[in-house]
């Protein structure tokens, strides 16, 4: 079981570097990452296109090797995927299983687990309860719209109970209206299971809606180059919280640091033998 160090620092990236090298070329995507992560806190994070914040989730999910640099989780460093760590990618589509119902495929990942049968079905029972989905639970993936289906994928994220959530563009794909519910069932999820999450985000309104900090990466080989307290009301509305003032001042903070931050270019790429 996940706990926090007394510190209450749940995550520590320190120091993070990661080239992927093949045999015609290295491409340097993180370089010299630190960041840690409270316990309990909700952190988004945003950067250019290709700046490497899938690279990050994926070496914090213990996905990937790190090249330097150290992920610390609770105390201990991540060498594989640890167990309490619930993550959501972008493609859905492509994360749920056709030919598993909503039921199994949020059982999924407990079946690996030690946990009984009926504390099983107990915990698919409240994940798919907290989406909104109960009534769906013995339809195919394929039967429901591209925003059910982000809610399967969330409540199979949440039915571990995970202490940490890494979440990479997971809204998307989805149409306006989805987005704003998604994004406020999440946050009502968050405080619900007082889950730590990490929060990837092309969208700087999205991430300053649903973060209690910003982070803002730079250009590849990435690093943080700010990070941005955001001073909201704990409880949010789309409508309210969105036009309030304090939110069009912090998005504009945000908005201009990334705006400082160059493209991702070439000097990311390194010919072999150059
Ligand atoms: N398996 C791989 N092999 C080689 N290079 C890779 C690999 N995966 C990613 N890269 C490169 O690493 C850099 C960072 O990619 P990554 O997908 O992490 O960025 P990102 O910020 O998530 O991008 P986006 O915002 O477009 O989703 C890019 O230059 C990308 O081309």
């Amino acid at each position: 079981m996940v706990t926090a160090e007394p510190d209450e620092a749940l995550l520590r990236i320190v120091d993070l570097g990661k080239s992927y090298r093949s045999r015609e070329r290295t491409v340097d995507a993180l370089a010299g990452i630190d960041l840690t992560v409270r316990d309990g806190e909700f952190v988004t994070v945003v950067g250019p296109s290709g700046c490497g914040k899938t690279t990050l989730l994926k070496i914090v999910a213990g996905l990937l090797p790190a090249s330097t640099g150290e992920v610390i989780l609770a105390g201990r460093r991540v060498t594989e995927p640890p167990a309490d760590l619930g993550v959501v990618f972008q493609e859905y589509g492509r994360s749920l299983f056709a030919w598993k119902t909503v039921r199994q495929n949020v059982e999924l990942p407990l079946r690996h687990g030690r946990t009984g049968r009926t504390e099983r079905r107990e915990l698919v029972a409240e994940a798919l309860d907290a989406v909104g989905l109960a009534q769906a639970a013995d339809a195919y993936p394929w039967q429901l719209s591209g925003g059910m289906q982000q809610r399967v994928a969330i409540a199979r994220a949440i039915a571990y109970r995970p202490k940490l959530l890494l979440m990479d563009e997971p809204f998307s794909a989805v149409d306006a209206q989805t987005r704003g519910d998604l994004e406020d069932l999440l946050a009502t999820l968050w405080r619900r299971y007082a889950m730590t999450v990490l929060f990837v985000t092309h969208d700087i309104d999205e991430a300053v809606y649903l973060g209690q900090r910003v982070v803002v990466l730079g250009a590849a080989p990435t690093g943080v180059v700010a990070q941005f307290p955001i001073d909201l009301p704990a409880v949010r509305d789309q409508l309210d919280t969105r036009s309030s003032p304090r939110f069009g001042e912090l998005r504009a903070q945000v908005y201009a640091q990334v705006r400082r931050t160059p493209e991702p270019t070439a000097p990311a790429l390194r010919e072999v033998n150059s």
